[in-house]
């Protein structure tokens, strides 16, 4: 298995590598790609732990050499957000980093399931979509906005609301990655009843926790650590989904659900990415509500990835 991750040596990139380097599987390879110089020292520091993970750093004019023959890619390039910015502010930056990316993963793996995190991710990832329908090797199938962030931060916080153990905690979120786009489905969470003014303040506090962690940060970046964790789970889900086995995960993906071009919904990971696309199942009046009133911003955020490549 080898897993390139392109940002190697950013806030994501490193706590993201470390995880990896800890948890993929014995004989695997890490391919550790930044611009930044940094990036060959990451990969030396991170080889000093003894697992059976090979790390190798590939410096900015080495990114063929990073993709090659990878079955996983992980994106975590580019600029994060600073107070007082939205996500779609950072589209300008990012995308041109994106569609580099992108052709590089054509060139060297065009089979590899990749993961986006750069934001703004509801723009990002139709970008490398139609960069790998130029290229004619465009499969839904393997190409994912990673949304798992938003998941685990509604896992948190409504175990420490109600009191649960979180690890028993799921919770489907759907929709995009951004504000309002962000739309968890509390009404499916098993185990827990909420008042309609907790629907409200948790389902507020879920869709603004990025700004919460920017704020917090106070013009030192967003979500690194967080985002580390949530990224090495969905990577390992996708790892499991290559080894055969059975496992569901909710990620942003050019789905069925006929809501928008790009949507979160569950989907059922195989050997070949999506296996299956599952529904999201029925949704409270507060949930229908809030998903009609979003998706008039996801249509545009994906329509301006769009455009960038037209
Ligand atoms: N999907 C999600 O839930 C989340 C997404 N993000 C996004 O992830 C991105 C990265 O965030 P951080 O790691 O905090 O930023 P950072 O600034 O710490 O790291 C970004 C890294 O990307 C590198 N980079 C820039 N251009 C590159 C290129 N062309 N090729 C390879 N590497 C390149 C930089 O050298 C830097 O090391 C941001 O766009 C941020 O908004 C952040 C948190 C959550
Ligand atoms: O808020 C940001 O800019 C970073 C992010 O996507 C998140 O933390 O969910």
């Amino acid at each position: 298995m080898k897993v390139a991750v392109l940002g190697a040596a950013g806030g994501i990139g490193q706590a993201l590598s470390l995880l990896l380097k800890n948890g993929l599987p014995a004989g695997s390879e890490l391919a550790l790609y930044d611009v930044a110089p940094v990036v060959p020292g990451v990969a030396v520091d991170l080889s000093h732990i003894p697992t059976a993970v090979k790390v190798a750093g590939f410096g900015k004019d080495d990114l063929d050499a990073a993709l090659v023959d990878a079955d996983i890619v992980l994106i975590p390039a580019g600029m994060p957000r600073k107070p007082g910015m939205d996500r779609a502010d950072l589209f300008n930056v990012n995308a041109g980093i994106i569609k580099t990316l992108a052709e590089g993963i054509v060139k060297n793996c065009p089979k590899a399931l990749v993961g986006v995190i750069t934001n703004p991710v509801n723009g990002t990832v139709p970008i490398v979509a139609e960069v790998f329908k130029k290229a004619g090797t465009y499969d839904p199938a393997r190409v994912f906005g990673v949304t798992t962030l938003d998941v685990i931060r509604a896992e948190t916080f409504i175990a420490e609301l109600k009191g649960l153990n979180v690890s028993d905690v799921k919770v489907p979120v759907i929709g995009g990655h951004s504000g309002t786009t962000i739309l968890p489905l509390l009404s499916q969470v098993e185990g827990a009843e909420f008042s309609d003014e907790e629907v409200a303040a948790l389902t507020k506090r879920i869709q603004n926790a990025g700004t919460e962690v920017v704020e917090a940060k106070a013009g030192g970046g967003s979500a690194t650590l967080s985002m580390g964790a949530a990224a090495a789970r969905f990577c390992f889900s996708l790892v499991k989904g290559l080894q055969g086995e059975n496992v569901v995960e909710y990620a942003y993906v050019e789905g069925n659900t006929g809501d928008a071009p790009f949507f979160a919904q569950p989907v059922r990971l195989g050997k070949n990415g999506v296996e299956e696309l599952l529904p999201y199942g029925e949704l409270s009046a507060f949930e229908q509500q809030a998903k009609d009133d979003m998706l008039a911003t996801l249509e545009k955020d994906i329509k301006e990835g769009v455009d960038f490549m037209a």
